[in-house]
């Protein structure tokens, strides 16, 4: 919902970034207020998964122009885990397994970082299980994936699950959603889905990265951004994602080459 009023969660300005010098990102501007749902969409290779890294941290990406403001602070010389503990979240496009690593644990671990960041107390392993077992509502997801290695052979769609539940857990100010919907089934995409919608509140934010219309006939965005060429090009509301659909993005290629000129 877009209140004008509401507090700036993330403000990104002129942000280029590269990676093996390569430059990947070309000055891109972004603002995002609580309560916010922004979609983010653009080609294959346009930049949106290289955002989404360089706002969590991911060491490879090197900034090279321009700042981002979280909650007003410089976010950029954070570490990843503080970035996470102040309640930035990204949810992977392809999310990571990690053998021998307790899924319950890892999500009880996060957690306790996220609450005592928060002033909260940590909660044991009792009143974590209690805890999690009520957030597995919102992903309808099976308790046994508790017990298992952290994504280990989980199906793809059981992974993009597993990312929502520890959304769920961690409570976080602004989500960044990297294709949740890809390998989800239908039932799973309306479940999942339905989880985001009822994690969204007036005090957080949520940037979805996605292909599809699907995904934002379920999630309904306050803003649709499309990005070409590492930079935001066009930005409007979601009549520019039925737009898309229709009409493709070989018309953003005449908006990049118009920007070019100016
Ligand atoms: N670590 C890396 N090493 C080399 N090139 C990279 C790296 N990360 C990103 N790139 C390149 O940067 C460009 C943008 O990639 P990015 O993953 O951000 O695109 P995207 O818009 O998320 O694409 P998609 O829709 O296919 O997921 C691509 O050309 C990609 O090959």
């Amino acid at each position: 919902m877009i209140s004008l009023d509401a507090p700036v969660l993330i403000e990104i300005r002129d942000l280029s970034a590269c990676v093996d010098d390569q430059p990947i990102l070309n000055g891109v501007n972004l603002t995002i207020r609580a309560g916010e749902i922004h979609a983010l969409m653009g080609r294959n290779g346009s930049g949106k998964s290289t955002l989404s890294k360089v706002l969590a941290g991911h060491p490879a990406y090197k900034v090279t122009e321009g700042s981002v403001l979280y909650r007003g602070e410089d976010l950029l010389p954070l570490e990843p885990d503080e970035r996470s503990r102040i309640g930035l979240f990204l949810g992977f496009q392809y999310p990571v397994e990690i053998p021998g690593v307790s899924n319950l644990e890892f999500l009880r671990v996060s957690t306790n970082a996220r609450r005592l960041e928060q002033g909260m107390e940590e909660l044991d392993t009792f009143a974590f299980e209690d805890f999690v077992r009520e957030r597995l509502g919102l992903v309808q997801m099976d308790p046994a994936f508790l017990d298992r290695s952290v994504n280990e052979g989980f199906s793809g769609g059981e992974k993009k699950r597993n990312e929502i539940l520890q959304m769920a857990l961690l409570e976080p100010l602004v989500a960044i959603l990297d294709e949740t919907d890809s390998g989800l089934d239908i039932d799973a995409l309306r479940i999942v889905a339905g989880g985001v919608n009822q994690l969204a509140n007036v005090d957080n934010a949520t940037l979805l990265i996605t292909h599809y219309q699907r995904l934002l006939d379920l999630i309904q965005p306050d803003y649709v951004h499309v990005m070409a060429a590492g930079r935001i090009v066009r930005s409007g509301d979601k009549a520019l994602a039925l737009e898309l659909e229709q009409r493709g993005y070989e018309w953003v290629d005449r908006e990049l080459d118009a920007l070019e000129m100016t």
